[in-house]
């Protein structure tokens, strides 16, 4: 039917009586991209007689690049890409044209619009918005004669945010106006002043009266510089005439707004003082919660968006994201003195680039149609009123539904239990392949101390051809896990494969240690006489929970050294794993190695997997980084090189939340235990199983754990450092399933622990036993601990880096609090999860994440694989960068 201004991309279609409009490009409803141009502007007078030349060109129609004129500081071009880039000599008329007349003129098919300039002061926001302006309102009112079919009307109001006060520009009065918050409207200001325009001069009288009433100063770079933002908002209504007055009449609703807004400049480069500096504190809180904003919805994560941090995006939210078709404008000064800025400008650019927004037609019935539609709706509701049978029918269907629900569940189960007891089936007969096939496994004589072929391997896959050790051996070897010399050029560093003490005494040793766990251990692994226990058993039952974990311990078991190790007067120097040194540095570990040579204190105090009332006396994962205990310390791994002793002994050692995931897998396996005598089913082997048989299902089951565990480390107030050392250390191999699950259930366990408000003292899991208060509490000393470390690690100019990137404004008070304070907080937003993790690991000194926590603590059920860094495959976002 009808086009804009010649252009054939805003086409009619006649629909219901009334006419909508499908905006060029984008059909309404669609999902649209916020198209992002780029504008440079010619050097002012001043910049020339500076001398300063142009960095920056535009080398195509959407390419700008910044080639440093300087030849003493030479600089790598730098290239970015936009819907459109505009050199020095182009036109506004041609900026219309070209990247904004298909965005601002949806309008008239009641589709919002908005167009916004962005860029430092002096870079020519307002001598762009200000051509825009005209030449949108021009090809409207051309369009509006062309369409007398249809009758129009068009309002107009305009606003400014001026140090975060919102003011009428139509009104005489200076009084600030407040937003209100309407479930239809959205956010809008009250008591605005709306004219119902007569014709395109009228138009231009508001405009300049806007523009005279506009607060500008001068600043350093603009003799006449907008000082605040600037909304002018054009409304366009339309309707067909033929239905005027009528039922079936309806009517196209839209607005586009041009904004115009302050410059994005920090305070010092304008060089503000006295007013001009508060101007700029205020500016730049509406700018950075803008940025912010953008950056988020970039990132294209549902997660919280703050629109609400600032009057400006507030009023803009429909705009950023929302019910609107948007373009933005980045306006660059080419100057050298301005590269950082048109860097910033262009950094936001890049960002708003991938900002989807959803824009429909927005369509609004005739009174009278309204008036039908709402007597319909009550004359329904009136009459389930007045038969309450049929409400209760709904009822019914609903219990249905449930009981239909209840029945698929029931049938899922089912099949979930065949499956599983499917694969623990399939296992025994493996086991019992390997225990047929391999004469090691065969006791006579000489014993193997080889471990069993850990879960998911072929039965021939041993999980360390080096765990295997003659029984001749046996009287060398017992369990220091994780231990081996320093320096002795690797040949004494041999590694059992099992948690096995291979002499009598040794069996004993091990047995006195384990408590009340050592009688199942020992039968086990103990001597001679019981290995062939072991080896029937690994044959005949379906690997368990229990002996999962012993598989996880058996890397940390390596050679002792010999009587040395066991005669604590002949005492020589025994260090970690060139993996734990490599975490633990010169630290508290080191410290204790030479203060406490005795073997099985080394072994108890160092490593997961040790002896329970061991590991409740030193539990250091009480979720209490801010509480030490004397026996923590020797279980705490500081984590870089240099970090200062007394900050890393208040954070939580990941040895000692390996372990106690561990003693958290050996309650569930006993309480197992217990459910399999009382029911007479056999023990499954959780979902530790389904995890590793069906690799394909877990990445989907991994998000989905991961996020529970997020969203209940956030309800269980649980220590932030181990949210980050979690965070890193399990990253979606079907390997971590083991660890994923104890943490589930243990985070679930605390929260029904809290919510019964009672604190679980029957437990054996000693970090459970806290209250929701003194968690909160805990974690609130944390998060000072935490602030602390940030004064401690960064440089001022660290900090301020930091306090941007957490939206934390730089005038503010207690900022390094501000930041702890918000680390961990959205949990539902991935990257802020990621980030959290960083930021915290970069507190504690955590220099090396993931892999060589991993081979340190043995923490892989899948030996096979080579120890190289994973790609992200797991906690979606990868490994937090550390610098
Ligand atoms: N593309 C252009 N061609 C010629 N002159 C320009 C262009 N862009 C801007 N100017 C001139 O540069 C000066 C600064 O422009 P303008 O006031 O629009 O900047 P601004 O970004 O709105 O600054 P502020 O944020 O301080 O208001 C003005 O004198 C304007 O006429």
């Amino acid at each position: 039917m009808g086009a804009i201004g010649g252009d054939e991309s805003v086409q009619w279609d006649k629909m219901n009586g009334a006419e909508v409009v499908n905006g060029g490009g984008s059909g309404a409803g669609s999902l649209d991209r916020i198209q992002v141009l780029v504008r440079v502007r010619p050097l002012s007078d001043k910049e020339i007689a500076r001398g300063e030349p142009a960095e920056w060109e535009c080398i195509n129609d959407t390419t700008i690049m910044f080639r440093s004129t300087f030849p003493d500081r030479p600089t790598a071009p730098t290239a970015y890409t936009f819907d459109r880039v505009f050199h020095s000599e182009c036109s506004t008329k041609e900026v219309y044209q070209e990247g904004v007349k298909e965005v601002a003129l949806s309008v008239v098919g009641g589709i919002n619009s908005s167009v916004f300039a962005y860029g430092q002061t002096s870079s020519g926001k307002t001598y762009t918005m200000t051509g825009v302006t005209e030449c949108t309102v021009a090809d409207i009112y051309d369009y509006i004669n062309k369409h007398e079919e249809r009758a129009f009307v068009l309002k107009f109001s305009a606003i400014e945010i001026y140090n975060e006060v919102v003011r009428d520009l139509l009104s005489a009065e200076n009084t600030p106006l407040r937003l209100w918050d309407d479930a239809e409207k959205g956010t809008y200001v009250e008591n605005l002043m709306e004219v119902i325009l007569r014709d395109w001069n009228h138009l231009k009288g508001l405009i300049s009266v806007c523009e005279a009433q506009r607060r500008t100063g001068e600043t350093f770079l603009n003799e006449k510089s907008s000082r605040s933002h600037q909304i002018l908002k054009l409304t366009v209504e339309s309707s067909a005439r033929e239905f005027l007055g009528k039922d079936k009449s309806t009517t196209l609703v839209a607005s586009v707004n041009f904004v115009d807004l302050a410059g994005s400049e920090r305070a010092s480069q304008a060089m503000s003082a006295g007013t001009r500096l508060k101007e700029g504190c205020h500016i730049n809180k509406s700018l950075l919660s803008l940025g912010t904003v953008i950056r988020k919805l970039s990132m294209g994560s549902n997660a919280h968006i703050p629109y609400r941090d600032s009057k400006l995006t507030r009023i803009l939210q429909p705009s950023l994201g929302g019910n609107a078709r948007t373009a933005i404008i980045c306006t660059l000064s080419p100057a050298t003195s301005h590269i950082e800025q048109s860097r910033n400008t262009l950094f936001f650019g890049s960002c708003a680039k991938d900002v989807v927004t959803n824009a429909q037609v927005n369509v609004v019935m005739s009174d009278k149609t309204l008036v039908k539609h709402l007597q319909k709706e009550v004359a329904r509701l009136e009459s389930e009123l007045r038969h309450p049978v049929s409400s209760n029918s709904s009822l019914e269907a609903q219990v249905k539904e449930k009981d239909n629900q209840i029945r698929k569940m029931e049938k899922e189960i089912k099949e979930l239990k065949t499956q599983r007891d499917l694969a623990q089936s399939r296992l025994q007969d493996l086991l019992q392949v390997v225990g047929d096939r391999d004469p090691k496994h065969q006791v006579s004589g000489k014993r193997s101390i080889r471990s069993p072929p850990s879960v998911g391997m072929p039965p021939s896959a041993s999980r360390d051809d080096s765990s295997q050790i003659s029984h001749d051996d046996s009287e060398h070897y017992k369990e220091v896990r994780c231990i081996e010399t320093i320096e002795t050029g690797g040949n004494e560093r041999l590694s059992l494969s099992a948690g096995e003490s291979t002499s009598p005494q040794d069996s004993n040793r091990n047995s006195s240690m384990r408590g009340n766990d050592s009688n199942r251990n020992s039968s086990m692994r103990g001597n001679d006489s019981t290995a062939s226990v072991n080896s029937r058993r690994l044959g005949e039952t379906p690997i368990t929970l229990e002996q999962h974990l012993e598989n996880i311990r058996r890397p940390f078991i390596t050679k002792d050294l010999g009587s040395s190790t066991r005669n604590p007067s002949s005492c020589r120097v025994i260090g970690r794993s060139r993996s734990c040194r490599s975490l633990t540095g010169s630290t508290l570990l080191d410290e204790m190695e030479l203060e406490d040579c005795t073997p099985v204190n080394r072994s108890l105090v160092i490593f997961p997997g040790r002896p329970e009332e061991y590991q409740r006396r030193g539990s250091a994962l009480n979720y209490d980084a801010g509480s030490e205990t004397p026996s923590r310390a020797g279980s705490e791994i500081s984590t870089s090189k240099g970090a200062s002793k007394a900050g890393d002994a208040e954070f939580t050692g990941i040895g000692e939340f390996v372990a106690e995931l561990k003693e958290m897998a050996q309650v569930h396996y006993q309480k197992q235990l217990g459910d399999q005598s009382a029911n007479g089913k056999s023990v499954g082997l959780d979902p530790m199983m389904d995890a590793l048989q069906s690799p394909s299902r877990w990445p989907l089951e991994f998000e989905r754990k991961q996020q529970e565990i997020i969203e209940l480390w956030h309800a269980c107030s649980i220590s932030l450092v181990h949210r980050t050392y979690f965070f890193l250390l399990f990253k979606g191999e079907s390997a971590d399933s083991i660890y994923m699950e104890v943490e589930l259930r243990r985070l679930l366990f605390l929260r029904d622990t809290y919510s019964r408000g009672s604190t679980p003292s029957n437990v054996v899991v000693g970090s459970l036993s806290s209250s929701p208060v003194a968690s909160a509490k805990k974690l609130q000393r944390e998060r000072e601990m935490l602030a602390r470390q940030m004064q401690k690690r960064f440089s001022v100019e660290e900090r301020n880096h930091m306090y941007t990137k957490w939206s934390v404004p730089l005038d503010s008070k207690k900022r390094k609090l501000q930041v702890a304070r918000r680390l961990w907080t959205e949990s539902r937003d991935l990257e802020h999860v990621r980030e959290s993790a960083s930021l915290v690991a970069k507190l504690i000194g955590l220099q090396e994440p993931g892999q060589v926590l991993r081979e340190m603590f043995g923490l892989s059920f899948a030996p096979q694989q080579p120890p190289t860094r994973r790609s992200s495959n797991g906690w979606r976002y990868g490994i937090p960068s550390f610098g």
